[in-house]
């Protein structure tokens, strides 16, 4: 596979080494991070609530110190790099901060003004432009006050585009927001991604990660778990092991007695999860013959898909709060 090489050549568009967060207070809220984010990725940050990833972007985006360790932004050491940097790179974080009694667009003019390095010649054309990339058109002349939660989110969104960015960073930015803002705010994400732009986003649903990214790494307790892209991610996992039989009592019991573990019967369906035990792995074909030798009647037999989800148990052997 050819690595994907950013606009100048960057191929890790963000690289963390040893990155290590202490609060004041001594929480070790990261601990020793190296995350690697492939240019032209949509990078999943995932994690439960606390597990750090707030921190990290914080530290990635020069708002606070590391206590050791280092972090790259598009190739250049941060916060030392913040100013040459930064222009290049768009951020959500902690929701957008929108006045009420101004309307999206002005509020658009607004955020641009206090930027030194906007271009205020071009101002107005990249207002609209960034409303209409967000599909807030419509909607530019109405008080932010009576926007949806989506809405607001991406007008925030809308500020993060007002200039050609590299690399967008959006922490948990479909939190909040019902199933239809989400969808929304994820096709934008598909299509900012697909312009080229390399997303890194994080979140603390699992099933958002396994539909928007290609890439993804699970932090839990400050702690990087694993990393690379999703599909790796997920088929490193074996599996639950699923028969399909009309003697699904039978086949519990034979499964059980060779090791099978965490047997569920759902009528005509049993599954459970493949013995990991032993010094050889055990061969689902070789429980195919016995369930057969043992007169149980096999209609299918097979491994279903592992999901992020069964990665993140497998990884971290715990369940992943997937409601938040
Ligand atoms: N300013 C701070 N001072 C002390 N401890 C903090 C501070 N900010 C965060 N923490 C602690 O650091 C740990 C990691 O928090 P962080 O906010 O980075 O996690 P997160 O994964 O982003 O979770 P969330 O989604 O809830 O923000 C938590 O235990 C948190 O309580």
């Amino acid at each position: 596979m050819t690595a994907v090489l950013d606009v100048l050549g960057v191929r890790d568009v963000i690289e963390t080494r040893g990155l290590t967060k202490r609060y004041r207070g001594g929480q070790l809220a990261v601990d020793r991070l190296d995350l690697s984010v492939p240019a032209g990725s949509v990078f999943g940050f995932l994690g439960p609530n606390g597990s750090g990833k707030t921190t990290t972007i914080r530290m990635l985006m020069g708002l606070i110190e590391p206590t050791a360790g280092s972090a790259s932004l598009l190739g250049r050491p941060m916060p030392r790099a913040a100013r040459a940097v930064l222009p290049q790179v768009g951020a959500l974080i902690e929701g957008p901060a929108l006045y009420g009694y101004l309307s999206g667009r002005e509020n658009l003019v607004r955020y641009d003004s206090a930027d030194p390095t906007a271009d205020p010649r071009t101002r107005r054309a990249r207002v609209t432009e960034a409303l209409d990339r967000v599909g807030l058109t419509a909607a530019a002349g109405k008080k932010a006050k009576a926007y949806s939660l989506g809405m607001k989110q991406r007008l925030g969104l809308a500020s993060a585009l007002l200039r050609p960015r590299r690399l967008l960073v959006l922490d948990e930015p479909t939190n909040g927001l019902d199933p239809q803002g989400m969808r929304e705010i994820r096709t934008l994400i598909r299509e900012l991604a697909a312009d080229g732009t390399t997303v890194f986003l994080s979140s603390h649903l699992l099933d958002e990660i396994e539909q928007v990214c290609t890439h993804a790494a699970v932090m839990a307790q400050g702690r990087l778990i694993t990393q690379g892209p999703v599909a790796e991610l997920a088929a490193g996992t074996r599996g639950r092991l699923a028969v399909t039989t009309p003697d699904p009592g039978e086949a519990a019991r034979v499964l059980k007695e060779l090791g099978v573990t965490d047997v569920v019967v759902a009528e005509d369906r049993v599954s459970g999860e493949l013995p990991t035990g032993g010094a050889e792995p055990v061969d689902p074909a070789d429980l195919n013959a016995a369930l057969v030798r043992a007169g149980v009647r096999v209609r299918a037999f097979g491994q279903e898909r592992a999901s992020l989800e069964d990665a993140f148990v497998a990884l971290t052997g715990e369940g992943f709060d997937v409601a938040g």
